[in-house]
């Protein structure tokens, strides 16, 4: 859910705000300040909190003015359909109270009202709560426990130098109050040490994303200026991470997933391991290889997560599922995703690997097998209708068509067995090398997504000029603007 585009509308003031609303109710309200989203999961079950609820305020990894709220039960996130839900009890509720602004059954919420209830809020009726340092130990055990070192229970990290980049998010804490605790030097000998730890929501440095391609040239120039073991990136709330080599290697989206299917499979050997679609080849002979079973499910966190859900109630054994973007949950943690629990894992596999005589290296050893394509490219296609989701479903059910119909004459693209979401199509490139596209509707966003994958070189502009055959010929630029292709492609057309 996403609330205030006034950029006065920050992340305190919304707070201030809904602890106004919920106190007027006689709801009894806790305020953390600086938190992290599993944080706030993980205080609806903490001995001693056990909140009813929690509620994160944030915008994530998107721009300071596009904050949103993220709810938690004991029993986990809401869904989208709860979120709905929650908002339309909400309308009618405020509506009910004359408030000549919003009426029964309207979408949003205005942001001068948010303002006005921030101003009124009673201090005396709020708690102040610092929850950080309870989930900091909580975390600091599980890495205890985990590597369980027979000399040196207690700081099991002495001798690693790992550093953190929280990107002035909320995951600093990581380096402060889990890591050097532990005995880490997470300062660096050297030049550079861990970074950007204090929150600032206007993220001076760079935007906190394990995705971002600049977040992780931050993380690889910290790491080999100061010659850690290991650098660990956070998203802003620090649901997601990603980690960097000592060898300065970043290791994000599939390598992520396939180090993390690691860890899992060496605890649950033959487990079943949940993903978004757009991973890559490689990744599912790496699972396999290891004797575990991909199912490449959708887009979207929730999607992941819920699908693993899922496939453990009908007894499929599934303990990990992790989406590309950096979002991995573990049965074994509640299903909840949780950036420094796959950061811890990885700490802990560093460690005992290091104690087993194998050494601190977690790329060369570990990710050999793991094949990667040789481009690997994604598109962003705007629709441009009104009706968008019908038109992008239209364009989808025809591309489907197309590729049964023989992709126009293309040789050796054949439809994947197993589609969750849009149509993802294998294109034999020959000699043993496989590339795919996958066209697929955006979660969010009125667009189309391309996402294409090729083992050799020049591969994914031949695959996309395939594709752009079928973008010429049964869609209309009224609704669909193709031209990222073309340019991405440098492809000549008359048509953009
Ligand atoms: O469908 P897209 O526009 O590519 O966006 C998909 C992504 O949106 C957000 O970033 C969610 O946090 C991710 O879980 C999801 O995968």
């Amino acid at each position: 859910m996403q609330i205030g585009r006034d950029p006065r509308i920050s992340g305190p003031i919304l707070a201030a705000a809904l602890a106004a609303g919920l106190t007027s109710k006689g709801v009894h309200v806790a305020r953390f300040g600086y938190a992290t989203t599993p944080a706030m999961f993980m205080s609806t079950i903490s001995k001693g909190y056990e909140y009813d609820g929690a509620v994160m305020i944030t915008a994530s990894h998107l721009p300071y003015n596009r904050n949103g709220f993220k709810f938690f039960t004991r029993d986990g996130g809401f869904e989208k359909g709860d979120v709905s839900q929650l908002l339309q009890l909400a309308v009618a509720e405020h509506a009910a109270e004359d408030a000549p602004h919003t009426r029964p059954g309207d979408r949003y919420t205005d942001d001068a009202f948010v303002l006005a209830s921030a101003l009124h809020t009673d201090p005396g009726l709020i708690d102040y709560v610092d929850f950080m340092p309870v989930y900091a130990a909580h975390l600091r055990e599980i890495i205890k426990k985990g590597i369980d070192h027979p000399d040196n229970y207690e700081r099991p990290l002495e001798g690693f130098k790992i550093i953190v980049d929280a990107g002035n998010g909320s995951g600093g804490f990581l380096a402060s109050d889990v890591l050097a605790p532990l005995g880490a030097d997470t300062t660096g000998a050297h030049l550079s040490s861990s970074q950007y730890l204090d929150p600032d929501g206007w993220f001076p440095n760079h935007v906190p994303n394990p995705e971002d391609k600049a977040a992780m040239a931050a993380g690889v120039r910290a790491v080999n200026a100061s010659r850690a073991d290991l650098g660990i990136v956070v998203d802003t709330d620090v649901d997601r991470s990603a980690v960097v080599a000592g060898n300065g290697t970043p290791i994000n989206s599939n390598r992520y997933i396939a180090l993390m299917a690691y860890i899992a499979l060496r605890k649950y050997p033959g487990t079943t391991i949940v993903t978004d679609s757009v991973t890559s080849n490689g990744l599912t002979e790496f699972i396999t290889g290891l004797g575990g079973k991909h199912f490449r499910y959708r887009r979207g966190y929730k999607n992941v997560i819920g699908q693993g859900v899922k496939l453990n109630q009908q007894g499929v054994r599934t303990e990990l599922m992790m989406e590309t973007s950096g979002h991995g949950a573990m049965k074994e943690n509640y299903y909840l995703d949780d950036g420094t629990y796959s950061a811890s894992q990885i700490v802990i596999i560093m460690v005992k690997r290091y104690l087993e005589g194998l050494g601190k290296d977690i790329y060369v050893s570990l990710l050999a097998d793991l094949k990667e394509p040789v481009e690997s490219n994604e598109f962003r296609l705007k629709l441009k209708g009104d009706d968008f989701q019908k038109d992008g479903q239209a364009i989808l059910a025809g591309f489907h068509d197309w590729i049964e119909d023989g992709a126009g004459g293309a040789q050796g693209w054949e439809l994947e067995k197993e589609n969750h979401e849009g149509w993802r199509v294998s294109v034999d490139e020959g000699d043993g090398r496989r590339g795919w596209a996958l066209l697929r509707a955006s979660l969010h966003d009125p667009l189309l997504v391309l996402n294409v994958e090729s083992d050799q070189r020049g591969g994914s502009c031949g695959i996309v000029r395939q594709i752009v055959t079928f973008f010429e010929e049964a869609t209309d630029e009224s609704i669909v603007d193709a031209s990222k292709l073309y340019e991405g492609c440098s492809i000549q057309t008359l048509k953009y």
